[in-house]
């Protein structure tokens, strides 16, 4: 009697909690956008979509079929319309990140970290405290690290062309990332450039740590009850949070202890000065405003949001250098007349690499056609509602626009499929153009969530390419790659052979045997 007593309860919650959800889906005011049939009752259609890796083309087509506004999920829109993007990111708009993002953090609300933060207060604060550590002027004391990886990764390379064996350069640019944002954030490179491989499975932790954050986020009401019990699972995404976590702690109680007395404290700052040093400096000097939480955070927030990000980026922008040989030609070409000036160093500085227009034009492109982030940029529609792309959604509803399908809009971007470094050139006369694209390119995000990495990848970036793209010829093994969408777009291989130009870095070597 008991127990069919709570049985006939639950058919009974269930059957109002059906007709509420029927009643909402009648009376929405967005119940016409349209959307995969599925969307339009449960999650578990986007959730299926994502988990097959590739939700970037999944949204592009969408939006050619159905129009500039889709059905995701549930109150979930994506949206495809340049006007959305002040709306929804621009800087004051206050539609703060959805619940999606809480996937990427550790579930207890004291451990915040700040990519996935979504009290806007808390946010805004800590993003002013340390932002002047990413700014431009900054980036003088990290570029000596950057030349110092730069270095060991030509070393790499010249060992692949003497050998005359292939080699994944995607995972090559992976060991470059990790230990340039290493080098940068704690002053000790992780050694992946010396040793080639998953030192400690720091590698295969983090790509877990994806996976898992990317699924449960679109369920996230389920992290905190998985976490802890998945956990125990060293092949899963939350041990491997809790292996970065332990491995940045670690970092930084080694450095604490080898930390000199405050009067032993170099103020050098003209030359290279890691993050943690920076930080522990700010520590010492106002310990309540820049906390050893505040410190851990931080370290943890650039290993998991600077490595994967910058070596997707590289192996994108070399990617179509080799498959686009005419734009790699025009390329050296720019570098020899900038070295002939002596305008372009073997270790071209940063400050070197900006002025080269076509190489930034190239870095651009590449990172318009593939952007390391793959799915919507979700943010809750706040108070009051808001109009977007001439829909009124109200508050509460979750939006987003997917970098990818911005990037792929011909409107914007005409023949958006062709990657042409040329069109950022030419846009240069055509100011209503430039500001176009300008403000529907998104590789780094928007707004008051902009990445705050920003100029270190493109120091990264830009110190890298020009050296090895004027030492080296390369050749892809294979046309084409596959690749993966768990939010960064990895490709899961990029296969190239290797060889060296000539002691001059000038000669172009005979056909490949
Ligand atoms: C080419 C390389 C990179 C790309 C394409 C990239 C992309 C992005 C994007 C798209 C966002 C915004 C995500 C959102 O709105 O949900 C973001 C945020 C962020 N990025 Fe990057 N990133 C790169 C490199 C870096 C590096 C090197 C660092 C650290 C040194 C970094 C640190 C961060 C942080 C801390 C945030 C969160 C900012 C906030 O919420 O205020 N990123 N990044």
């Amino acid at each position: 009697m008991h127990m069919q007593l709570v049985f006939l309860s639950a058919l009974g919650l269930l059957f109002i909690r059906l007709l509420l959800y029927f009643y909402h889906l009648t009376t929405s005011p967005l119940k016409d956008i349209p959307g995969p049939f599925l969307a339009r009752f449960t999650k578990w259609w986007y959730f299926y979509r994502v988990f097959r890796g590739h939700f970037e083309r999944d949204n592009i087509s969408l939006h050619r079929r159905l129009g500039p506004i889709v059905r995701i999920a549930p109150d979930h829109y994506s949206i495809n319309d340049p006007s959305a993007i002040k709306t929804i990111y621009g800087i004051g708009s206050n539609f703060p990140k959805s619940d999606w993002y809480e996937g990427w953090k550790h579930p207890s609300p004291d451990r915040w970290t700040l990519f996935p933060e979504r009290n806007m207060k808390r946010h805004a604060e800590t993003r002013k405290r340390f932002q002047s550590m990413y700014s431009m002027t900054s980036l003088v004391s990290y570029e000596p690290y950057v030349d110092d990886c730069a270095d060991l990764f030509e070393t790499r390379l010249r060992e692949f062309a003497q050998a005359e064996r292939e080699l994944d350069i995607a995972h090559w640019f992976q060991c470059y990332a990790f230990d340039v944002i290493g080098h940068i954030t704690f002053g000790e490179r992780f050694g992946f450039l010396d040793r080639g491989e998953d030192i400690n499975g720091a590698l295969a932790a983090l790509q877990n740590t994806m996976v898992y954050s990317t699924l449960i986020g679109i369920f996230a009401k389920w992290h905190p009850i998985l976490f802890g019990p998945m956990s125990r699972f060293k092949w899963s995404g939350a041990a491997g949070r809790a292996f970065i976590m332990k491995f940045v702690q670690g970092i930084i109680s080694r450095r604490k202890a080898k930390e000199p007395e405050e009067g032993e404290i170099s103020r050098d700052v003209s030359g290279p000065q890691d993050f943690l040093g920076k930080m522990m400096q700010a520590h010492r000097e106002n310990p309540e405003k820049v906390t050893d939480y505040h410190i851990f955070m931080m370290g943890q927030s650039n290993i998991i949001a600077g490595s994967d990000t910058t070596s997707i980026s590289l192996s994108s922008i070399l990617y179509y250098l080799v498959h686009n040989p005419e734009t790699m030609r025009k390329l050296r070409d720019e570098i020899a007349q900038f070295d002939a000036e002596g305008r372009c160093d073997i270790k071209t500085t940063f400050k070197q690499s900006q002025e080269m227009p076509y190489l930034q034009a190239v870095i651009k492109e590449a990172l318009r056609m593939h952007s390391a982030t793959g799915l919507p940029l979700w943010r809750v529609v706040p108070d009051g509602g808001s109009e977007i792309s001439g829909r009124f959604f109200p508050a509460g509803t979750v939006v987003g626009v997917n970098t990818w399908v911005a990037h792929y809009n011909d409107d914007v971007f005409a023949d958006a499929m062709k990657f042409q470094p040329e069109r950022w050139l030419d846009a240069q006369r055509d100011p209503k153009n430039l500001k176009d694209m300008e403000a529907y390119y998104m590789p780094f995000g928007l707004g008051s969530r902009t990445c705050l990495g920003k100029h270190i990848s493109i120091l990264e970036m830009s110190k890298l390419i020009p050296r090895v793209v004027r030492l080296f010829e390369f050749q892809p093994v294979e046309r084409g790659w596959d690749t993966l969408n768990y939010w960064f777009v990895k490709p899961t291989s990029f296969k190239l052979r290797v060889r060296l130009r000539g002691t001059d870095g000038k000669t172009v070597s005979s056909d490949w045997i």
